[in-house]
């Protein structure tokens, strides 16, 4: 299964439409894209400047979408299927080919990829949805991640660097003053985007996790500096990450909707550049801070504080990353508890499941988590800030958060809220409100 398969996939379902009005890769594209945040996948056909090359956007903008591609229905069999698939990585070891989807291009330049232009004040264009595999030399070890690059020449890039797993490998390569061997895959089956978007422990290599996620379909290509990248990408390049070499990064938009901070961060050589020719180019835009953005960040964590929360409170319904929340700061979890203690459990748990968590509401199950109105109602009913309020002071939060008390080290206030109903009072004055009828008002005549 690659990219092209699970677009015509989306066609034949009716989530897939073609725009054939001529349009800009620079923030004409993006910006349609942003008008259609949560609506079908879109595929810009006539994209000005770039004959044979189509633009795609919003591929899993949408949780449906994210399931499809995992092959999952209900949110506990997504949380199962990924944790599953961190779990087995080691034993789905891609298999090698080199009979790969995609050429040679005879000269390095970066000019010449359809690289989209998104926001006013960045510095340019941006790739926003490639995944990086990036080896430690030393040890062998490989890791898979998507990092926002920014090109800075012809055959150049600066890599935003999160103080994660490629960023330690790159540490350790620096340490022996080696560059880090990567490979920049773009236009990518959505279950490796997946992958790389988790967290498994260090060592465990994402496209394992891809291949058991695509039941052991996915296979890789060795490039010639060593590292492996996926056989059937619309894009792939191999280069080096510099041990040397940094320049600023920025300012460029992140998932909070709002422009992360300019910071040094490491240059990228591209020594070559491989690229799909059979029908047209494919180029995934992904515009930061929009619905696919925030799925792609935030739902392995949602499956990672279900396990967490599940681990201290039997009954675990649902966990959700809030759109309001950028997908990625604030979490609402349903639980079914069985001591007024377990929600202040729940809220310690799900900090432990998602570092960069600020704010965590755990309701009842009897509420519906994808209505905000209804979470606020919990609050509003459930709630008493005297004794239902968690605060955690000086904790590691996101680097991202503007209001952190230091935003280099990502370090800030967090605020878990208990909004469950207490057991032992009488159930009837938190019961949600019911007119016992079951006519249907839209068969009325109503004039
Ligand atoms: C750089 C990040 C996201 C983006 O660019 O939108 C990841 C930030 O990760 P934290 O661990 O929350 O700092
Ligand atoms: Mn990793």
């Amino acid at each position: 299964m690659d990219l092209r398969e699970f677009l015509s996939g989306l066609r034949s379902a009716g989530m897939l439409r073609f725009v054939n009005d001529e349009l800009d890769i620079n923030y004409e594209i993006p910006y349609v894209i942003t008008k259609f945040d949560k609506g079908p996948t879109l595929e810009f056909t006539n994209v000005r400047g770039f004959r044979d090359t189509h633009v795609v956007g919003n591929i899993v903008n949408t949780r449906n979408k994210v399931y499809r591609a995992l092959g999952v229905k209900t949110d506990v069999e997504f949380y199962r299927r990924l944790l599953w698939a961190e779990e087995v990585a080691p034993s789905y070891r891609p298999g090698e080919t080199n009979n790969v989807v995609y050429d040679p291009l005879p000269s390095v330049d970066l000019t010449k990829l359809p690289i989209p232009r998104y926001f006013e004040l960045e510095p340019g264009p941006c790739l926003t949805s490639a995944v990086v595999v990036g080896m430690d030399t030393k040890e062998n070890v490989l890791n898979a991640s998507i990092h926002r690059l920014t090109p800075i020449g012809p055959d150049r890039f600066v890599i935003r660097l999160v103080p994660r797993h490629l960023y330690r490998i790159y540490m350790r390569n620096r340490e022996i003053g080696k560059d880090t061997p990567i490979s920049i895959s773009w236009g990518l089956h959505p279950a490796i985007l997946v992958a790389a978007a988790s967290s498994p422990s260090f060592g465990t290599f994402e496209l394992n996790m891809a291949n058991a996620l695509l039941n052991g379909s996915l296979k890789v290509k060795s490039l010639d500096n060593g590292v492996p990248a996926p056989a059937h990408a619309e894009v792939v390049m191999e280069g080096y990450i510099s041990a040397r070499e940094t320049t600023k990064e920025g300012p460029c938009m992140d998932v909070l909707g709002t422009y992360d901070e300019v910071r040094e961060q490491p240059v990228v050589r591209i020594t070559r550049i491989y690229v799909r020719r059979d029908g047209p180019l494919i180029a995934q835009a992904l515009v930061a801070g929009y619905s696919e953005h925030k799925l792609l960040m935030g739902i392995e964590k949602e499956a990672k504080i279900w396990q967490f929360v599940s681990n201290v409170v039997p009954e675990v319904k649902s966990v959700r990353l809030t759109d309001g929340g950028c997908g990625w700061l604030h979490a609402v979890v349903a639980i079914r508890k069985q001591s007024d203690g377990d929600p202040k459990n729940a809220i310690m748990a799900a900090f432990a499941a998602h570092p960069s968590l600020k704010y965590v509401v755990v309701v009842d199950d009897d509420i519906n988590i994808d209505d905000p109105s209804e979470v606020e109602w919990a609050m509003a009913t459930r709630f008493r800030a005297d004794e239902d309020l968690v605060l955690i002071k000086y904790a590691r939060g996101s680097t991202l958060d503007p209001v952190a008390i230091d935003p280099l080290q990502g370090i800030t206030t967090k605020m878990g809220i208990d909004a469950t109903r207490p057991i032992s009072s009488d159930i009837s004055r938190f019961r949600k409100g019911v007119i016992p009828a079951s006519l249907d008002p839209d068969k009325l005549r109503i004039e």
